[in-house]
């Protein structure tokens, strides 16, 4: 039989990745470039969503060649992408009318707090399943609506179309052909009703969206069009798998099953638990979203989102330059025994789950005579294992669950001393899967489902491949005492920002 090849497009926050499986989901090529940020002013977080397509198509024609197929090799693309980041571009040239806002920034903080004071929190969260906050896309829409010169007169003419950026991959993949997206994209959009599965007249009205600048919205596994362009041979290859990357990390950890959950340890630090058909409702600071449509079917899942995990590692390099690349964390950290009761609170752009406080700030606490480089790196890895800890709590609360071990995946999870603290302060066995792409591979999977490479979710369950285990070894007492300095350190941080 002939072997059939999968492209996943995976375009995260920091960089774009395109990779290529073939049917037994064995990796055959990768290709990955980082992507600038742009900081325009404190807590605003910015791309250029023209290099992320160019980016995105150079490294796609790239990863082909390395694999040594042709773009007709291709049998199906998979894109899965940064959620929530917001892209309004005029149909008719294919330009964006501002940059791309990234899911982090901060800059419709007063928006947030003015349907905060209209108490609209509660019909909002039962109808998105989200909070009140600057990091879903409804308010960033709404800036650039009110702020770009002629946006909402654009707008209001049909002129302007509005994606998140799955919808703007696929628009250029098209050749400016197809505009959709998929439920789970949809459903961090604040806009879209997660009972009724379909966008909300009532919020549209509230946020002054008009409705033609949305997407239409299908199941994340289905074919949504085909490739037409140049730079692939003209090629027509099946767009047929979609979903936002922490849903297709989920999907590509093969946690099919309610009460089954992953953490991705990427910009930011994602936890997910599957709650099948179950639309739940958190009652300690978490998110209920859309985990993904398939065969007629939307499963849920109750999320715990941390804004800076990966990203604090970043700063460290570009910022602070105490590292020269993120892999250096764990040699510096592995210099000293602990932290030595320094804490790092990386609230660069606010506090996520639980916290959900857009005014908090980065902090660095407990620093003595004789606190060094390494404490402050290490502090900043062990922030990264004390946010999941917050957000597992929260889930084992409001879920009155308790998980007997967790999946790890993404960038960060390759850090063994970071994954040693996870597992110590969690009390739970960490696993880390062979594949630690899974991102990518979850998307390769809905796209393969799509096209029949695969018929259904039990094909993909033993294709999960356990790396490592990491095993907790930390004293109780001592867990205890680390986490009381971390809440203490927290709680420094929360409403700095006036
Ligand atoms: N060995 C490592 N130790 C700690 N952090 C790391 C390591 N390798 C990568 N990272 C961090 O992980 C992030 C990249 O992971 P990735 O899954 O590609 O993220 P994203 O999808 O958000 O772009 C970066 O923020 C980087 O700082
Ligand atoms: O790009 P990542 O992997 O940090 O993921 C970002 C999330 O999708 C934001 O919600």
């Amino acid at each position: 039989m002939q072997n059939k090849y999968i492209l996943a497009i995976d375009q995260g926050t920091t960089s774009s990745r395109a990779i290529i499986f073939d049917q037994q989901s064995n990796i055959i090529a990768i290709a990955q470039k980082e992507i600038p940020q742009i900081f325009p002013r404190p807590g605003w977080v910015e791309q250029d969503a023209e290099i992320i397509w160019s980016t995105q198509i150079g490294i796609v024609v790239e990863a082909i060649l390395k694999a040594g197929l042709t773009a007709e090799d291709i049998s199906a693309i998979g894109i899965t992408n940064q959620r929530e980041t917001t892209v309004i571009w005029d149909k008719n040239t294919g330009k964006p009318v501002y940059n791309a806002i990234v899911w982090q920034s901060r800059q419709t903080e007063s928006i947030c707090e003015e349907l905060r004071q209209k108490k609209l929190a509660d019909t909002i969260k039962h109808k998105t399943g989200l909070v009140i906050d600057p990091y879903f896309s409804a308010t960033k829409i709404k800036w650039i609506l009110d702020n770009i010169p002629h946006a909402r007169s654009r707008a209001e003419n049909g002129d302007l179309l509005f994606g998140t950026i799955d919808t703007w991959l696929i628009w250029n993949l098209t050749g400016g052909k197809v505009h959709v997206t998929d439920y789970s994209n949809a459903s961090r959009t604040l806009l879209y009703n997660i009972r009724t599965l379909a966008w909300d007249e009532e919020l549209l009205k509230e946020f002054n969206i008009p409705r033609s600048i949305l997407p239409k919205v299908y199941p994340s596994s289905h074919i949504y069009g085909y490739t037409s362009l140049p730079a692939l041979s003209n090629a027509k290859i099946p767009i047929s798998g979609a979903a936002g990357d922490q849903q297709a990390a989920m999907f590509g950890q093969a946690c099919f099953k309610p009460a089954m959950a992953k953490n991705t340890y990427g910009t930011g630090c994602f936890l997910l638990m599957n709650t099948g058909s179950e639309v739940y409702h958190s009652k300690c600071g978490l998110l209920t979203t859309i985990a993904w449509g398939l065969n007629g079917k939307v499963t849920y899942a109750l999320e715990g989102s941390v804004f800076s995990a990966g990203a604090a590692i970043q700063w460290l390099r570009d910022s602070m330059h105490l590292i020269d690349s993120a892999s250096d964390s764990a040699y510096f950290a592995k210099k000293v025994k602990n932290s030595e009761g320094v804490y790092m609170v990386p609230a660069f752009v606010g506090l996520g789950a639980p916290y959900w406080n857009s005014k908090a700030r980065g902090a660095i606490l407990g620093l003595t005579r004789g606190s060094t480089n390494a404490h402050i790196i290490r502090a900043t890895l062990e922030s990264i294992a004390y946010q999941t800890k917050d957000i597992l709590n929260a889930m084992e609360q409001d879920s009155g669950m308790k998980l007997k071990s967790l999946n790890v995946d993404g960038g960060a999870s390759a850090n063994d001393i970071l994954m040693q603290f996870q597992a110590d302060i969690l009390g739970v066995p960490i696993d880390r899967t062979k594949i630690i792409e899974t991102t990518a591979l979850g998307s390769a999977y809905l796209a393969g489902l799509a096209v029949g490479i695969w018929n259904n979710t039990d094909d993909l369950e033993s294709k999960w491949l356990l790396d490592r285990r990491f095993t907790p070894q930390m004293d109780q007492e001592i867990v205890e005492k680390y986490c009381a300095g971390w809440h203490k350190a927290v709680k420094r941080s929360l409403d700095w920002e006036d």
